[in-house]
């Protein structure tokens, strides 16, 4: 029974537009041209559009239960984030990429705040959206992201709020608009900016300067799923200028088991860290080398 909904609990398959896009069956052939379109999309610029991948019943119901939680949503103290949204490194020059610090003022409903009764945790665990989504990055398999307050997230940026420029933790995610701004609230990112070879400062440095030759620019509309490398591809959201939140879920995955956010990222971003991630600060699970 759904206590938060007050109607019939949707399956994951209920939430998602499942005519056009049966995910959960690789071989059938809107699943097939769904993931042909999504590998060409992350080929050319690490990022692609599904339109319209919630059902419109699926959207009520995730909309619903972020606009419920919205009022905990936790907003940093520290509102000045360089792109690794990390403390910086004073052994190096205060222009370098690291030492550059720019504004972050929205706010997060962390993964605790969604019980096993809600629709936006019974999407996340469906083993079938795994699947395809490892099938579209062409891996054996993926890992949901362990991380106990930020592997399934709702983004809040509130009027005048915004997210500056930086790379995420894991590498992949996958996030659903449920209410878009009424005007500002752009993702833009920048492709495969760092490697996991190579953090590629000089740049990083170019778009902190104000080159946006790289930056592209999303059309994200509600319903619609964004399939994103955000490891890799430096990306921000602008400021909210509309008088209405924008709500964004956010659900990460990874390329190794047992990824968890750090101690240090965590409390800052999230407000709070669990027994997990001060285990994992010890052992660091992560596919690369890169800053985070
Ligand atoms: O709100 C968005 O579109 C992106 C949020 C984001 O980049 C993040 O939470 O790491
Ligand atoms: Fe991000």
């Amino acid at each position: 029974m759904n206590t938060n909904a007050g109607d019939t609990e949707l399956s994951p398959a209920e939430l998602i537009n499942y005519t056009q896009y049966p995910i959960d069956q690789p071989q059938d052939q809107a699943t097939q041209a769904i993931i042909r379109q999504i590998q060409v999309g992350l080929a050319e610029d690490g990022c692609a559009v599904v339109r319209d991948f919630l059902s419109p019943e699926g959207l009520r119901a995730l909309l619903k239960e972020a606009e419920e939680r919205s009022p905990q949503a936790y907003y940093s103290q520290k509102k000045d984030c360089n792109v690794y949204l990390n403390e910086g490194d004073a052994s190096l020059p205060s222009d370098h990429p690291c030492n550059r610090f720019l504004p972050r003022t929205n706010g997060f409903i962390t993964t605790d705040l969604f019980g096993e009764e809600t629709a936006a945790h019974r999407l996340y665990f469906w083993e079938p959206l795994k699947d395809f989504l490892a099938t579209c990055l062409g891996k054996e398999a993926l890992y949901l992201y362990e991380d106990p307050v930020s592997s399934m997230i709702v983004n809040v940026g509130r009027p005048g709020q915004q997210f500056n420029w930086h790379f995420d933790t894991n590498e992949f995610t996958i996030t659903l608009l449920l209410k878009a701004a009424q005007s500002g609230g752009y993702f833009e990112y920048v492709p495969d900016l760092r490697s996991p070879e190579d953090e590629c400062y000089a740049e990083v440095q170019k778009v902190l300067d104000g080159d946006r030759s790289r930056i592209k620019r999303l059309d994200l509309r509600e319903g619609d799923l964004q399939f994103f490398l955000g490891r890799f591809s430096l990306h921000q959201v602008t400021a909210n200028t509309g008088d209405t939140d924008r709500l964004l879920l956010i659900m990460s995955f990874t390329e190794k088991p047992g990824v968890v956010g750090s101690v240090a990222r965590v409390k800052d971003l999230y407000g709070k860290v669990t027994p997990a991630h001060y285990a994992s600060e010890q052992q660091k699970v992560r596919a690369d080398k890169l800053l985070d």
